[in-house]
């Protein structure tokens, strides 16, 4: 017998979108910083990351991979919701794979974001975002709801933790003595205060999974192993603070204090995109190197099964919730699920404040 997801008709999979190619790289990096201030020389930079991969950014096919995955998860367990892609930057955009939905009969949609972590970019600006496709599509739009940030989800955070074992066992001597060095995108200061405004902020939500990473990797090996948060891929003015410490700085640093290896896990990032594969494989892995730190980086989770499982798991308690069954949402860490629909006050780009820019109910910032 097949199972359903009421009241869902569909998953769409709600991404970044990247660059295909070195002609595709100028109008990616307007679409993604259009109306933001970042100077000129920045955009040439980043430019330069994504011509040095022939303009061609891995987010996609690995947007794909996880795609067909969700689907092979639903099918496994007999549960019949198909699964759709569609991004904010680049082809195929969601409007588009929202209106083809739409033609094909389905009325009510639920959404899962590839960022894991609440802040205004992560979780705010997709629902702009949607908000804006549903207003493009008129009458014919579906509804659109989405899921809650997952960082806290098991499956999430245990995919996390078994690469970080695998990338120590590979240095000489495993995991013993190593520091643990997890890292995420920085965002701007003021945007980390909106994204505490109703909640535990974008940093918390981060040094949450690492605590339970930590503690788990102190139960394997019978002591606590010495680890912190950095932040990589920095953009904007340089005048406009930032989380910090930035990575590069951070590993030289650790050197100073006499760390001599280092495991790179980044739990801010679901897949190794052009943030991963440049900013920590070409550049950390440069600075770890030359100041004499063995370093192995830790896989994102991709399409890992703990992770994908634990994505199916939140879209069918999502489902059962909107259902009405009384279904409490799986967590690990000592912070709550956030909750379903975003409460009130917490739609904001800055502390203090509103932008005035419509957007869908849903997790918030
Ligand atoms: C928190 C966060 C995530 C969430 C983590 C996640 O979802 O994984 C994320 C994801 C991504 N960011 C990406 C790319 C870019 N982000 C930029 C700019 C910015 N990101 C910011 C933050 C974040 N970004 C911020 C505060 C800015 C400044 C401008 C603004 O306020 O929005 C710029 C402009 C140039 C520059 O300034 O670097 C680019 C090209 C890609 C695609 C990578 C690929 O192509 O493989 C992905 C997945
Ligand atoms: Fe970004």
């Amino acid at each position: 017998m097949t199972a359903h997801a009421m009241p869902y008709d569909a998953l769409l999979l709600c991404s970044f979108g990247g660059p295909n190619g070195t002609d595709d790289v100028l109008p990616f990096l307007k679409n993604v910083t259009r109306g933001k201030g970042i100077p000129e020389d920045r955009l040439v930079e980043v430019g330069e990351h994504y011509h040095r991969f022939d303009g061609r950014s891995p987010i996609n096919e690995q947007n794909l991979d996880l795609l067909h995955a969700l689907r092979a998860e639903l099918q496994r367990r007999g549960v019949d919701l198909p699964v759709i892609w569609g991004n904010r930057n680049w082809h195929p955009y969601t409007v588009d794979t929202l209106r083809d939905a739409s033609a094909f009969g389905a009325k009510r949609i639920l959404t899962l974001v590839t960022s894991a972590y609440a802040s205004f970019s992560g979780s705010r600006q997709y629902r702009e975002h949607l908000a804006a496709a549903v207003h493009e599509l008129g009458e014919s739009a579906p509804e659109i709801h989405m899921l809650r940030p997952f960082f806290n989800d098991p499956g999430f955070v245990h995919a996390n933790l078994d690469a970080i074992r695998e990338a120590g066992a590979t240095l000489d001597g495993g995991l013993a003595g190593a520091h643990i060095l997890y890292v995420t995108h920085s965002i701007p200061d003021t945007m980390q205060e909106a994204s505490a405004a109703t909640g535990p902020g974008y940093r918390e939500q981060h040094e949450d999974v690492r605590a339970t990473i930590d503690a788990a990797l102190a139960d394997d090996l019978g002591h606590a192993l010495p680890s912190s948060l950095a932040y990589c891929s920095r953009s904007g003015d340089p005048r406009t603070p930032w989380l910090e410490p930035d990575v590069n700085d951070h590993i030289e640093e650790l050197q100073a204090q006499g760390v001599r290896k280092i495991v790179i896990a980044p739990i801010g990032f679901i897949s190794d995109h052009m943030e991963v594969a440049f900013d920590l494989d070409v550049e950390a892995m440069e600075t770890a190197e030359e100041h004499g730190i063995a370093a192995a980086r830790a896989d994102t989770v991709g399409v890992r099964q703990r992770f994908v499982a634990g994505l199916i798991d939140m879209v069918l308690e999502r489902a059962a919730r909107e259902s009405g069954a009384d279904v409490a949402p799986a967590t690990v860490g000592s912070l709550a699920a956030f909750p379903d629909d975003a409460p009130a006050g917490s739609c904001r780009m800055r502390a203090g404040e509103v932008t005035g820019i419509p957007v869908l109910a849903g997790p918030h910032d």
